[in-house]
Parts: structure tokens; C-alpha cells; sequence
């Protein structure tokens, strides 16, 4: 039996004579059911009572087989030998967070705050975890080590490293671990399997294990332990897993063995969770096999016993991290007996302390930046650490909500029939399932979770997606009966803003946070552009470009609609590299850098390199992509040969980008970008120049922001801790006179272009000429306006279908909007020229089934950035406009300035009517 609630009451740890002594306990009062029941009193036993230090009344408390005693009628509780106390299960703490709070909890804060350079240590035990999992999978080691030395050729250049140095290193620390595999270890009855993602609903952790052998956790650990115990910290990250592992069993999943390869642990029906009792670890440096000397004991593999009390302690970790994340705290290292002397983060850590003013137990060193920037930096983690919150609740809904009620969120392809399943020549496997036509989420190049049927409670893996369509394909570390792909969520996003966040406060120049802080105007150097002229005929472009070219710290760029956005930005790129400038390009979709980047080519500049994913990188942009497999030294010619580097914002943010420098940092759609998520670019660069339109779609953000955030919005100038502001939006707000508005748009007629340059822009968009003005589909070979049914005479038009939403769908008006496509289409125009919008995707899918061959249906997120001839809206709402994708009027902005020449509305009057904005809408659509 589990019991859960929310605590309403701690009491003070009391001492009290039992019949084994004095013993110590600590009461407490929890309403179980969310808080909404009555509260039960519950005894913490020791060693549970340390937890009065680390619980407060609301947060969430999870005990497993408590004893129960009747008392007065009253139910009451208390822990057994048995029981877990888990806090806030639903955080989901790292494993590996819990190994480096054991050792010490600022080692666990600092390496949140700081990412991980790019250095040799970190990229070689990359390897050999790689190879060791091709090793479990059976392939053969030198074919292994030569293939995975080869795929990380860029990193290794980077460093210095020739291939064979490295081949070496890697050998040295593969070869005992072959050995031991070979020693017997790897035999027929053996089960093994590498790599297992988990994710553990009751004791609120997740993490990958290196590989599960009969049952039993093993660690690798590429170091030397000459004593026969296992490091403490590894034994700690080994139990997690034994704890992770059990509970894997303990839910229902009685034929583990069979169905995954024998490596769960499974309980008898009835039973409580069994856990593994033993642990193991490979320590890769150890190189003599079960030869004990007066050195130390050689073997590579050290086992030792995972009893209750060690598991519990563990959790008793597990749950200080996550009631200090919870709280909101900064550890100070007294929380455990850590000896700073011996650290090797010591110095780092002092100097995190003095310059941010913390309490730890190393001291501090040198004198705290300005209070303005602490507190930016409390609020920014405060928010971003919501965010993180936000992401384990998207977790949660992994085992909360039903299959059915994940697909209908778009989060999960289910009920797929497996096609069959091949080992590829690399050890990994591709499974195959035949094809679903449901709408989600998930796009190919994702990773998701492809599990059998469960993703938490079944056998589930990491998967890529290669193929989506009538047959689905995906590749893994280990099999897996294909049935169902979850979207898997990241919290690489909410880690990469903290780190840009910190880089920013803790690493920036004084002269940028100045001007981030609000201290100083962004300064530009006129003579840099003296008499000169880059383009003849826009003068906003111009004026932008020379903003761009003579900026000192920083400019901004708004691009409204069509505008000619990444037109500037092309030609700010070759001004710059024409200054004998390294520049970095980057947007925060794969999408606007592939678009500025073809930008770059039609006038005639290919001096770039691309940085991504292949699935990530449009087909014909693929020619500049970066390759980081091969020869280290060409691979580093390749990258440091480039005068600009393309990639996206979240590549930004790898530790490869990270080891980079350049003089300007060019960002497109920084008006999507959450400040933090700009300042992973900007951080890399001298100067920036930020470029986008925060009258278009805004950062997207999971959680609300706080009330103190938003009260520190409301006050006056400086960085502000919303992150559903961008840095763009700030800075133009703060430093007008560092910003231009590109004022001339080249895509849509006067008629369509008049909404939203009076509702956005302030009448100031105007056509770029005669010809824009006056764009007809009439001009268009073969279309005929006259052909038009009256209703759509207008270039804007408006249709009331008299549909009805039911959900998030209105299959009248999806059928009426598929009628008004087909008149357009009968009236000549192609059905490639027609884009169909909608506020939903379970809209865009009703349209879809309908919609005419060749005609784009989507949402106004995958619109952005790309104009049609004729847009058809969908609304959807009828009656009233509900839900919060209506509240924001700049979708509606991008969705109707995507049109060139013709725009038709396809509603319902009176939800229209109910909104004064969608009202003049309707008014000007009627
Ligand atoms: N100064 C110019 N002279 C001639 N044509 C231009 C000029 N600036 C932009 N254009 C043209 O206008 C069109 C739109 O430009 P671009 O794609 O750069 O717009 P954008 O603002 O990036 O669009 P979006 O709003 O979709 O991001 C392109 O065909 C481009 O070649």
C-alpha cells in the first residue's frame, strides 16, 4: 500500500521511550487526494525524521507500506522497516544529480549552473560508454572503437587529438571490460542489455543505466579504484538504479524476463517491489583480472550489496535535492560532510560564492556583482526552474494519462501494429511498425519513447524517428516491440537557460551587462559606415544594415511580415564578414537558418558552415552541413575555415557551438526566443544583432509566469525574470534608438496588408511598391477572379459555414473551408499557391482528410516564415472565442500576413463578435 498527500502540518522531531529505547519520531498531518481529503497523522521513524529539515507544509509526500493502527476510529500511519518516504515524487531528479549531491550538494549546483566544456576526459568516456554498449550488443571491438573515434572527429580536432592517440586511450579502457565480458561473464545463460532509460513514477527519479545484467544494475566508470569497494558515489548512483529497476517489477510487469531480454526484476503478484540486491561497477582503468595485490585490488568489476537501509538512504538523497529545488534553495555544502580541500571544484565554487554572495562551506572569493544582477539571476532560476516543473509534469502525464488521452493530446502515436525488427550493422536496431495517419507531435528526427504498449510501465526505449508515414520507422540501443511512440520530454532546454543565464551574469564583459543591465545605451561607431550605401532601394534595410555593421554592443531588427527581413540579414552577414568579421547566424528554428542561409546564397556568399542534425538540416542546405565524423584535423579545417556558422539556438548551446568565439552574433526570430535562449548565442559573440518581430508569435513558455516576476516586469527598465519576453522585445522597448523597423513589405496587396499594419504597426507598413500594392490573383497565369463565387470576390472575404466546435475540431466548417480551397482551385489557381491555417491540430487534421492534394493545412507555428498566394483561416470557435490561442492576438497577425493576394476568413459571426479585435477583424473582412 502507498500512501500519498499533501502535508498540512509538521511537528517538531520528539524523542519517546519504546520497548527497543529511547527512538526518535517525527509526526506529521497529510490530506491525501491532492489535498482535497482529511488529513491523516503519519510518524516518520527513524532515519526518516531528518526529513523535518526538508519538508513544508504544501509540498507533496509519498510513503510506501506504512503501518496502519485504528486510534480513536482514526486511521493513523507511521513508517515500517520497509517504507520509502519519497518528497514531491513528481520531481524528477536526475540519477546522476543524486551521485554528485552525494559527494557534495553545491558539486550538484554548480554543475546545473555550468555546462560541460568540451574537454578530453568528457569526450573519451563518451567513447567508451559507446563502445561498451556496442560490445554488450556483440559487434566487434576494433570495429567499434574505430567507428565511434571517427564519428567524434570534429570534438577530437577541436582538442588536438589524432585519431590513433584517441583509438588508443580507448582500447586501453575497452579491452577489460572485454576481457571481463570475455572471462565468462557474457555466456549464453547471461542476460544482458545495454542502455535502459527509466523513469520512476514513485520515487521520483529517471535516468539512462549503462547496461543491466541479470536483473542487476552495472556502471561504467572510465577511472582507476584500486580498493576493493566501489567508490561510494558510484554505489549510490548503482542503487538509484536498483530502486528504478524495482519498481519497474513492482508494476505488474510479472514477465519482464520474457518480454525484455531478463533483465527486470519482477515481483510475485501480491508482493510488494523486489529489488536488485547487488550492484555492479566497471572501472575501465583496472586492467588485471580478480588479482589482488598489495596495490590494490586490479578487477576491473567490483560488486557490492544493496541492502533496504542503503536504498533508503538513498532516497532520503534524492529527496533533499528535491526539496531544495522545490524551496527554491541554494545548497551551501553543509548539508553534508563533504571536505573541501580535496575538491577539485574548490575554486569554482568560491568564486561562484563571492561573486554571487553565497553562503558555502568552501568561502568565498572576490566581491559580488551588483545586487540588479543577483536578483536577475534568482528570478530568471526561479522562473526557469518553474519551467523545469512544467516539463516533469509533461513526464507525469507519461503514466497519468490514459493511451487514448495522449494521443488525443498529439503526445503519442498508440495501438501500432510492429512490422518486424533488423539489427543494423552498428549493434543498434531499427523497428519498424506499419504507418498511423493520427495527428501528434512527434516529426521525424525526433526522439521520443517507442515502448510496447507502456512508456513507463513497459518496455520502453530511446528512439529516433527516421520515417513517419504509411510505414513508421525508428531506430534504438536494444528491441523493442513496436505498439507506441511517446513524445519524450527534455529538460536540455530548461538546463541550456540556465547555463546562458549564468555564462551571461558570471562571465560576461562589464561593457555588455551594462548595457544589459540597463546602465548604458548601446553605443555604434559611425565611421564604420561612413558615406556608404548597402541597399539602394529600401531605406529602412539600409538604415538597418548600418545600425547592424556600426554596433559596438548590440542592434535590433524588426522584421514585420515580409518585409525582407532575411534579405537585411543576408546582406548584414557579408558586410560583416567583408570586415574580416567571424560571424555566428542563428535563429531559433532549423527553418529560418536554412531560410537565411539561402538567403546568403542567392547573393552569391557560400563561405559557411552549417551546424546540425542531418534530419534537421533542409535537403538542399545539406551541401554546408557541418560533418563531425572523420579525419579530426580536416574536420577542424572545415569548422575554423568558415567565416560564419549556422545553427540554431539550441545548438547554441552544445558543448561543441560553446567552445567557439566570434565578433557578431546574428540571431533571426528572436522575438520566439525567450531571453535566456537569446543569450545562448549572444554569449559567444562580441557584439549582436537581434533580428525578428515580437508583433509575431512570442517565446513559447510551459509554465505562467509568477506574480513576482510579472511585478518585476511592471517596473521600470532592466532584464526582466518573465520569460515569456524576449530580449528582443526588451531591448527595442529600452533602446529605441538602437532598433529599426523595417517599414516596406514585399508580399502582401494593400487590401491584405491594411489589418494588421494598423493593428500592429501603427499604420507605418506600407507596400514596398505599385506592384505589391496592387497584387491580384488575376496576374497569376491561368486564375480567373470572375470564376470566384460571389462570396470570395473580395481579395479579403468572410464565411460563415454555421458550424459547431466540438473540442478543438468543427467538421462543418473544416468541410466549408475544403468548399471555399476547391473554388479558389476551380478559378485556376494551384493548389501549392493555397494555404489552410487553423487554431488547432485536431482542426488541421479534419481538414486534412478532406482538403484537396497539394494544399498546405496547418497550424500558424508551422506557417511562420512562409507565404502563399491565398491563405483560407479556419477559427473554429463558435459562440464565443474560449482558450488562450485566441487571447493572443499576434498568431492572428502571422496567419493573416501570410497571404499574398487573397484572404478568406471561414468562422462564426458571433464568436467573432464577442472580441472587439476579432470584431474589426470581421469588419474588415466583410
Ligand atoms: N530591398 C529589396 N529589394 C528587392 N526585393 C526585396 C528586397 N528586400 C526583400 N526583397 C524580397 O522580398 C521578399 C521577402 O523578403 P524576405 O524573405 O527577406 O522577407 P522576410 O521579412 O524575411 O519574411 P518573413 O516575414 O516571412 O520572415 C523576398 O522575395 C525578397 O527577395
Amino acid at each position: 500500500m502507498t500512501l500519498r498527500g499533501v502535508v498540512s502540518e509538521v511537528g517538531d522531531p520528539k524523542t519517546v521511550s519504546t520497548r527497543y529505547g529511547d527512538r526518535e519520531l517525527l509526526e506529521l498531518s497529510l490530506r491525501p487526494d491532492e489535498g482535497r481529503g482529511d488529513p491523516v497523522t503519519v510518524t516518520l521513524w527513524p532515519k526518516w525524521t531528518e526529513l523535518a529539515e526538508w519538508i513544508d507544509p504544501g509540498m507533496d509526500l509519498l510513503v510506501t507500506d506504512p503501518e496502519t493502527e485504528e486510534w480513536n476510529g482514526e486511521t493513523r500511519y507511521s513508517t515500517s522497516k520497509e517504507s520509502f518516504v519519497v518528497v514531491e515524487p513528481s520531481y524528477l531528479v536526475n540519477v546522476t544529480d543524486v551521485r554528485s549531491w552525494v559527494q557534495c550538494p553545491r558539486m550538484y549546483y554548480l554543475g546545473n549552473l555550468t555546462a560541460t566544456p568540451l574537454n578530453y576526459p568528457v569526450v573519451k568516456g563518451t567513447l567508451v560508454h559507446e563502445v561498451f554498449g556496442d560490445l554488450l550488443r556483440g559487434r566487434d571491438l576494433d570495429e567499434a572503437i574505430e567507428d565511434h573515434v571517427a564519428d567524434a572527429g570534429l570534438e577530437l580536432g577541436l582538442l588536438g587529438r589524432t585519431a590513433d592517440e584517441v583509438a588508443g586511450d580507448v582500447r586501453e579502457n575497452a579491452r577489460a571490460v572485454e576481457n571481463w565480458l570475455a572471462q565468462g561473464a557474457l555466456g549464453q545463460e547471461d542476460d544482458w542489455r545495454s542502455e535502459r532509460t527509466l523513469i520512476g513514477e514513485r520515487f521520483g527519479l529517471k535516468g539512462r543505466a549503462d547496461a543491466i545484467r541479470r536483473g542487476v544494475p552495472v556502471e561504467l566508470k572510465t577511472g582507476k579504484n584500486l580498493r576493493k569497494e566501489p567508490r561510494f558515489q558510484d554505489k549510490v548512483q548503482a542503487a538509484c538504479y536498483a530502486l528504478l529497476l524495482g519498481e519497474y517489477g513492482a508494476e505488474g510487469r510479472t514477465t519482464g524476463v520474457a518480454a525484455d531480454g531478463g533483465e527486470v526484476t519482477t515481483a510475485e503478484d501480491g508482493e510488494g517491489p523486489t529489488y536488485p540486491d547487488t550492484g555492479t561497477l566497471l572501472y575501465t582503468k583496472n586492467s588485471v583480472l580478480d588479482r589482488h595485490e598489495e596495490t590494490g585490488d586490479l578487477s576491473p568489476a567490483k560488486d557490492f550489496t544493496i541492502g533496504r537501509g542503503f536504498l533508503q538512504y538513498v532516497v532520503r538523497q534524492r529527496n533533499q535535492i528535491a526539496a531544495t529545488a522545490v524551496r527554491g534553495d541554494v545548497p551551501t555544502g553543509y548539508e553534508s560532510g563533504a571536505k573541501c580541500e580535496y575538491c577539485f571544484e574548490q575554486d569554482t565554487c568560491m568564486v561562484v560564492a563571492g561573486r554571487l554572495d553565497e553562503e558555502s562551506k568552501a568561502g568565498q572569493i572576490g566581491s559580488p556583482v551588483p545586487e540588479a544582477e543577483r536578483e536577475y539571476l534568482r528570478e530568471t532560476f526561479a522562473a526557469i526552474e518553474e519551467e523545469r516543473r512544467s516539463v516533469h509534469r509533461e513526464y507525469a502525464k507519461l503514466w497519468e494519462q490514459s493511451a487514448e488521452e495522449r494521443a488525443d493530446d498529439d503526445r503519442a502515436l498508440i495501438d501500432l501494429e510492429p512490422l518486424g525488427q533488423r539489427q543494423l550493422d552498428d549493434g543498434r536496431w531499427e523497428l519498424r511498425a506499419e504507418g498511423s495517419d493520427a495527428v501528434s507531435k512527434i516529426r521525424e528526427g525526433d526522439v521520443v519513447l517507442a515502448s510496447d504498449g507502456h512508456p513507463t510501465r513497459g518496455v520502453a526505449e530511446l528512439a529516433r524517428v527516421v520515417t513517419l508515414g504509411d510505414e513508421i520507422v525508428v531506430t534504438t540501443d536494444e528491441p523493442v516491440d513496436l505498439r507506441r511512440l511517446d513524445v519524450y520530454p527534455s529538460e536540455f532546454g530548461v538546463d541550456r537557460m540556465l547555463t546562458a543565464v549564468h555564462d551571461a551574469v558570471l562571465k560576461g564583459s562589464q561593457d555588455r551587462k551594462d548595457v544589459l543591465f540597463g546602465r548604458r545605451a548601446p553605443a555604434f561607431d559611425d565611421a564604420r559606415a561612413a558615406g556608404r550605401t548597402f541597399i539602394g532601394n529600401n531605406e529602412a534595410q539600409d538604415d538597418a544594415v548600418r545600425l547592424a555593421v556600426t554596433a559596438e554592443d548590440c542592434a535590433v531588427v524588426q522584421g514585420p511580415p515580409g518585409t525582407g527581413k532575411t534579405y537585411t540579414l543576408a546582406t548584414t552577414v557579408r558586410e560583416l564578414v567583408a570586415r574580416g568579421e567571424r560571424v555566428l547566424l542563428s535563429a531559433f528554428t532549423n527553418r529560418a537558418v536554412d531560410n537565411a542561409l539561402e538567403a546568403l546564397v542567392d547573393q552569391g556568399f557560400t563561405d559557411v558552415v552549417r551546424v546540425g542534425t542531418e534530419s534537421g538540416v533542409r535537403e538542399d542546405m545539406q551541401r554546408f552541413r557541418l560533418s563531425t565524423r572523420g579525419d579530426p584535423d580536416e574536420r577542424v579545417a572545415e569548422l575554423e575555415g568558415a567565416s560564419v556558422v549556422a545553427a540554431t539556438t539550441a545548438s547554441c548551446g552544445s558543448r561543441l557551438v560553446q567552445s567557439l568565439e566570434f565578433d557578431t552574433a546574428i540571431v533571426d526570430e528572436a522575438g520566439q526566443l525567450t531571453e535566456p535562449g537569446s543569450l545562448a548565442a549572444v554569449n559567444l559573440a562580441d557584439r549582436f544583432v537581434l533580428v525578428g518581430d515580437h508583433q509575431q508569435l512570442p517565446p513559447v513558455v510551459r509554465s505562467e509566469s509568477s506574480e513576482a516576476q510579472r511585478a518585476s516586469n511592471a517596473s521600470g527598465s532592466g532584464p526582466r525574470a518573465d520569460l515569456s519576453e524576449s530580449l528582443f522585445q526588451r531591448l527595442i522597448e529600452e533602446y529605441p534608438d538602437a532598433s529599426v523597423m523595417l517599414d516596406r513589405q514585399y508580399r502582401m496587396s494593400q487590401r491584405i496588408q491594411w489589418f494588421s499594419s494598423r493593428e500592429f504597426y501603427d499604420g507605418r507598413l506600407r507596400p514596398a511598391g505599385p506592384e505589391v500594392a496592387g497584387r491580384r490573383l488575376d496576374d497569376l497565369p491561368n486564375v480567373s477572379e470572375a470564376a470566384l463565387p460571389p462570396e470570395l470576390a473580395d481579395p479579403v472575404a468572410f464565411v460563415d459555414p454555421s458550424g459547431h466546435r466540438t473540442g478543438n475540431t468543427n467538421p462543418v466548417e473544416a468541410e466549408r473551408v475544403c468548399e471555399v480551397v476547391q473554388s479558389y482551385l476551380d478559378a485556376g489557381v494551384a493548389p501549392e499557391d493555397v494555404g489552410v491555417i487553423a487554431p488547432f491540430r485536431a482542426q488541421v487534421s479534419e481538414v486534412q482528410h478532406r482538403a484537396p492534394e497539394g494544399v498546405a493545412v496547418d497550424t500558424v507555428d508551422r506557417f511562420q516564415g512562409s507565404d502563399k498566394e491565398v491563405i483560407v483561416l479556419s477559427t473554429v470557435a463558435t459562440g464565443a472565442l474560449d482558450g488562450p490561442i485566441f487571447e493572443d492576438h499576434r498568431r492572428m497577425n502571422v496567419a493573416l500576413s501570410r497571404a499574398k493576394r487573397a484572404c478568406c476568413l471561414v468562422g462564426d459571426q458571433r464568436a467573432l463578435r464577442s472580441d472587439p479585435f476579432y470584431e474589426r477583424l470581421l469588419e474588415w473582412a466583410t
